[in-house]
């Protein structure tokens, strides 16, 4: 009785130990977002600084909204976000704390290792901070930092539509619409995901669209990414040569072209207008490597300037962001960009329209998504193993350069049939 009573007490003891070492209320978290504003030195142009006006809750966290003074430089917190996160998570660190395993401590002179020993396995989570503007500064603060990684299946998908699944914050799932929002820009340091999140592009496109999308893939990275996609029915145009890219851009052009004065010619004002369900996707990985071919670079950013009314859509991905391998005009004709950590602010400027990207965590998936607004997320992955279930019910033998006038009748590949490709990535 006397033990049950002691070890009750340790218990609730332990406990209360473990949620004020770690927690603070969240109303805290007002007056320090406050103070990192005030020893930041972000403030208005008089020093004033920024003034609480309401916070509420919301699942997974509590919003915070803040009237701004006059001159208040906002792009100033945006870049420094990192700042805001570190202080608001000093002391308010979370325990993911079980009582189940502090009821399984022994009671011998091992007990306070133990009790370390657990207190010290949990894992840490991270408060996480978005920010947006709407005349008044809202601060969402997150009780919970998104997972290091989520496995793809099949509820990413959303059959029927241009809407593909890129992200996951602790919000949810975040989409690029394609026929919304048209092309894409990807950038991003050398493993980090960029590979994985367009062949995760490419899967679901193809999974969601099987009759109405068109593939043009163009793999000049010198390692086989896109190779598994090669024989799908899809895929109208690949190549790993930059000698190639050339000749399929501007054999892509002049489609484009011509279905383009079709939908113009027939009064309407674009291709979802039109009715017409194809569309053709043109996705470049290390762009850089044709960025000083001035003819392709000029089909690119014609493809990027008209693209969209006759749906051609281009996804435009490179590791090496600069005004050379992503050019001013292609750059202003696609607003939306995901990108993953890059080497400095100045990559990340010329990628994103702004700084970040440089702070991001070295996480491979972890990445900063900008349309209309910009968010961090965590891009799901997609092992090849899937990838390569899933498609290859899609894959037809074909020779391999083949001519209009030379086409033979495809043959269906059946799913661990004899027509399966394995490929090995390099
Ligand atoms: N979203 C993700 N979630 C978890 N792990 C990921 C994710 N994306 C990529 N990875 C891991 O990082 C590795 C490198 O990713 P990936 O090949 O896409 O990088 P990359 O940026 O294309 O690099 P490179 O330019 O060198 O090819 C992958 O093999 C995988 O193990």
């Amino acid at each position: 009785m006397l033990f049950e009573i002691g070890s009750t007490i340790i218990m609730g003891g332990v406990a209360g130990y473990a949620y004020l070492k770690t927690s603070g209320s969240p109303s805290n978290d007002a007056d320090k977002i406050q103070k990192i504003f005030a020893n930041s030195g972000w403030n208005g142009k008089n020093g004033e600084t920024i003034r609480l006006q309401r916070k509420a809750k919301f699942k997974g966290g509590v919003e915070y909204v803040y009237q701004i003074p006059l001159g208040f430089d906002r792009k100033k917190i945006e870049s420094d976000k990192h700042i805001l996160e570190d202080g608001l998570n000093i002391r308010h660190k979370t325990l993911e704390f079980n009582i189940s395993e502090l009821l399984k401590v022994k009671f011998d002179i091992t007990i306070l290792k133990q009790i370390k020993k657990i207190l010290t396995s949990k894992k840490i989570k991270r408060k996480e901070v978005e920010l947006s503007f709407d005349g008044m500064l809202r601060i969402k603060v997150y009780n919970e930092s998104m997972q290091d990684s989520y496995e793809w299946n099949e509820h990413y998908l959303k059959k029927g539509t241009w809407s593909v699944s890129i992200g996951e914050t602790s919000q949810g799932i975040v989409r690029h619409d394609f026929d919304e929002h048209k092309h894409l820009i990807i950038a991003g340091a050398t493993g980090y995901g960029k590979s994985a999140i367009l062949k995760l592009i490419v899967t679901s496109l193809v999974l969601q669209q099987l009759d109405n999308v068109n593939l043009h893939l163009i793999d000049l990275k010198g390692g086989s990414a896109f190779q598994r996609f090669e024989n799908l029915k899809q895929t109208k145009h690949f190549t790993r040569e930059p000698s190639e890219a050339k000749e399929i851009l501007e054999s892509i052009q002049t489609e484009m072209n011509d279905n383009y004065k079709n939908i113009v010619d027939q009064g309407y004002e674009d291709i979802k207008e039109s009715g017409r369900k194809e569309r053709h996707f043109i996705i470049i990985d290390e762009a850089a490597d044709i960025a000083g071919d001035q003819d392709c670079m000029n089909v690119v950013t014609d493809i990027a300037r008209r693209g969209r009314g006759a749906g051609y859509y281009l996804i435009y991905a490179t590791q090496y962001p600069s005004s050379q391998s992503i050019p001013q005009q292609t750059k202003r004709n696609i607003p939306s960009r995901l990108c993953f950590v890059l080497d400095d602010a100045t990559a990340s400027n010329t990628a994103l329209g702004q700084t970040g990207a440089e702070e991001l965590p070295l996480i491979p998936g972890r990445g900063i998504y900008k349309n209309v607004k910009s968010q961090v997320v965590q891009t799901p992955y997609i092992s090849n193993k899937e990838i390569q279930k899933q498609i290859t019910p899609h894959i037809v033998i074909r020779p391999r350069k083949e001519k209009e006038s030379e086409k033979v009748e495809p043959r269906q590949s059946k799913e661990g049939g004899s027509n399966t490709f394995e490929y090995e990535e390099m």
